[in-house]
């Protein structure tokens, strides 16, 4: 089965209120591929979800930045699973690096259903350094091996691996082109009007 190109905007610790309506107005207006060709999936900060929920138009998804990884119960300050789904968000960004690195976060993967694996070299994370497509796919090419080796040979032909690190309007193309490149995860762009070009990249796959 073909693996659908995805395009997540992870919009970190970032905007208002204000900063948030006109994101979302934006990404209301825009024209991009059906969802047949591409899922898009925006990730605001916490505060915002429920926000995002009341305005975003419905073929695009939220995801949250993080979860409490165990029910409900005394622990202050965190935000179960189960919070999500009961606010209707289906998906959240886990172990990103800047959670690794600064909140000293580790692997805690149990199963694979739904996951959609993000490749972000951290040197590019930010710094407007962007992995060349032949580097994107070599390391691409090199988890879905690890996932056949260590998963699944299902899991490593199904699960979508997307890139992320510096990714614009002008570099989403040529990275979209790679086989192994499944989308991508998109941070300082996806709070520009260029994040529309970026999901605009889906249509490579569909002209393949
Ligand atoms: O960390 C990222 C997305 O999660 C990438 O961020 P940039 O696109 O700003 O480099």
């Amino acid at each position: 089965m073909a693996r659908k190109f995805f395009v997540g905007g992870n919009w970190k610790c970032n905007g208002t209120i204000d900063d948030v309506k006109k994101i979302v107005t934006m990404l209301n207006e825009s024209e991009v591929p059906s969802e047949d060709i591409v899922e898009v999936v925006v990730s605001p900060p916490f505060v915002f979800l429920p926000l995002v929920k009341a305005l975003l138009r419905s073929d695009f998804a939220i995801a949250a930045q993080n979860c409490w990884v165990r029910r409900g119960g005394a622990f202050t300050g965190e935000i179960s699973a189960e919070m999500l789904v009961n606010l209707g968000i289906p998906w959240v960004i886990l172990g990103h690096s800047e959670r690794r690195s600064l909140l000293g976060e580790s692997n805690d993967i149990t199963h694979w259903t739904n996951i959609v694996l993000a490749y972000e070299p951290v040197w590019a994370i930010g710094t407007g350094k962007v992995a060349t497509p032949a580097q994107a796919q070599e390391v691409h090419v090199g988890l879905r091996k690890w996932l056949s080796e260590y998963v699944s040979s299902e899991v490593a032909s199904s699960t979508r691996i997307i890139y992320g690190g510096s990714v614009n309007a002008a570099n989403c193309k040529e990275l979209a082109a790679q086989p192994d490149v499944d989308g991508f995860l998109v941070g300082g762009a996806s709070l520009k009007p260029e994040f529309v070009d970026i999901i605009k990249s889906a249509a490579v796959k569909s002209s393949d």
